[in-house]
């Protein structure tokens, strides 16, 4: 790691110029200013703060989203997951057609424009009772009867599908593609020896970069992230964002990166480990911001650090995700959205514009491949009633 005060390295300052100059961070220079205290992460915050502002302006923007958990059995066991529940759990299910409608009917008439679908992952691989749950509703696999949900969505409402299925092979990325209007899955680290992910096949480091690489192969406008706390070191922090940023520079299809941060919850393996703090949040932010450049998105959720949005917008955030009017944040139930008139006042005491986007950020609808026509004329629409400012759109 980087020390500071070791003779031979360049002061943070002039770092933080050279990087001013050259429009982005080397991975030495983000081990450096990962760890930074007082003075320094104010010159830090500065930066990642002017990169921001030069492309992004004074808007910080989030998407007005209904969350569909389409099943909550999964075939990992996260240290940190209070949504996953063992079939033998009474609250275990997968949503039922019928459900998942009268939501979706919900939503619209409450003005939502994306739908999230988040589940766990490949449940019928392992539980033989969530196969047969499944067989009821007619399906073999879970990520088929996604697709199905993704279609009657598209069908039946004016919202676009943003599906969240954890680690996913080419074709299924492939078939999904044509009912999303993006989808995402959350890197979360680089190390492979997390004990939060022991004995979790779909977290292998390995396993979602190939992800991530297939959804650039493939021109999926992408959401990606890194969970801060779950007991990586600060280079891992730093070469988790570099791990990100390979996949980006061959396919330019990551749209927005998530900074998250862990927040502990009882009755699960990590139920005792300590939260990270929130200048752990800011030096990441920041960092990231610096690490990829001026254009990306860099998302910090707001539900789950109260009172501290104004932080996260001067280390260098552009957006706040997804906040729902209907439903909780299912992955933390116990922390509630700030209501959007809050975030808006948040922003505006600050001199940012808070702005309603959509699930696809538009300057990433470049791909002339898309045969999703349906999704071009909704976008088009849904533009329209965001205000949101289009951006070199080409499709
Ligand atoms: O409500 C949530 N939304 C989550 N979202 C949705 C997010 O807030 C936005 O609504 C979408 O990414 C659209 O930009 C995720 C999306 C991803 O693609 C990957 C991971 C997440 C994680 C969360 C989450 O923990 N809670
Ligand atoms: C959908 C995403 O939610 C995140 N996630 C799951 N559990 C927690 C938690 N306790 N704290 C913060 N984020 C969490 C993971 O990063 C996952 O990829
Ligand atoms: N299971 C998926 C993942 O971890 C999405 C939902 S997590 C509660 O990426
Ligand atoms: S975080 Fe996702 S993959 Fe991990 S146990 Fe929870 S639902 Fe499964």
């Amino acid at each position: 790691m980087g020390n500071i005060t070791n003779s031979e390295q360049k002061s943070v300052t002039q770092v933080l110029e050279d990087i001013q100059i050259r429009g982005y961070a080397t991975q030495e220079e983000a081990y450096q200013l990962i760890n930074v205290q007082g003075t320094q992460l104010l010159e830090l915050m500065r930066v990642a703060s002017a990169f921001r502002d030069e492309r992004k302006g004074n808007t910080v923007t989030y998407s007005r989203k209904v969350f569909i958990p389409l099943t909550n059995m999964c075939r990992n066991t996260c240290g940190y997951c209070t949504f996953v529940k063992d079939p033998s759990d009474p609250e275990a299910h997968i949503m039922a057609p019928s459900e998942v409608y009268s939501q979706l009917m919900r939503a619209e008439a409450m003005g939502c424009k994306e739908v999230l679908i988040s589940l766990g992952e490949r449940p019928e691989l392992r539980y033989p009772l969530a196969k047969e749950k499944l067989k009821k509703l007619g399906y073999d696999k879970m990520l088929d009867y996604v697709y199905d949900i993704c279609q009657l969505i598209i069908d039946k409402t004016s919202m676009i599908p943003h599906t969240n299925a954890g680690a996913l092979k080419f074709k299924e990325l492939k078939k999904l593609k044509d009912v999303n209007g993006s989808m995402g899955m959350m890197l979360e680290s680089i190390n492979p020896k997390l004990n939060a992910h022991e004995g979790c096949p779909d977290k292998l480091p390995v396993v979602r970069l190939n992800t991530l690489r297939y959804a650039g192969e493939l021109q999926i406008p992408f959401t990606t992230g890194i969970l801060i706390g779950i007991g990586e070191s600060l280079k891992d922090r730093v070469d988790s964002m570099f791990a990100i940023l390979d996949e980006h520079k061959k396919h330019q299809h990551i749209q927005e990166i998530i900074i998250q941060n862990f927040r502990s919850k009882k009755g699960t393996a990590m139920g005792n480990s300590p939260e990270p703090n929130i200048w752990d949040m800011v030096r990441s932010i920041a960092v990231c911001r610096l690490i990829f450049g001026k254009d990306v998105n860099i998302q910090a959720p707001p539900n789950l650090t109260p009172n501290i949005h104004q932080l996260f917008l001067l280390a260098g955030i552009n957006d706040w995700g997804g906040i729902s009017p209907l439903t909780p944040d299912f992955i933390n139930p116990e922390k509630p959205w700030p209501h959007i008139w809050e975030l808006h006042r948040i922003c505006s005491e600050l001199g940012f514009e808070l702005r309603e986007r959509l699930t696809v950020y538009p300057e990433y609808l470049i791909d002339s491949t898309y045969k999703r026509e349906v999704f071009k004329s909704r976008i088009d629409h849904l533009i329209d009633e965001t205000r949101l400012v289009r951006r070199e759109m080409t499709v």
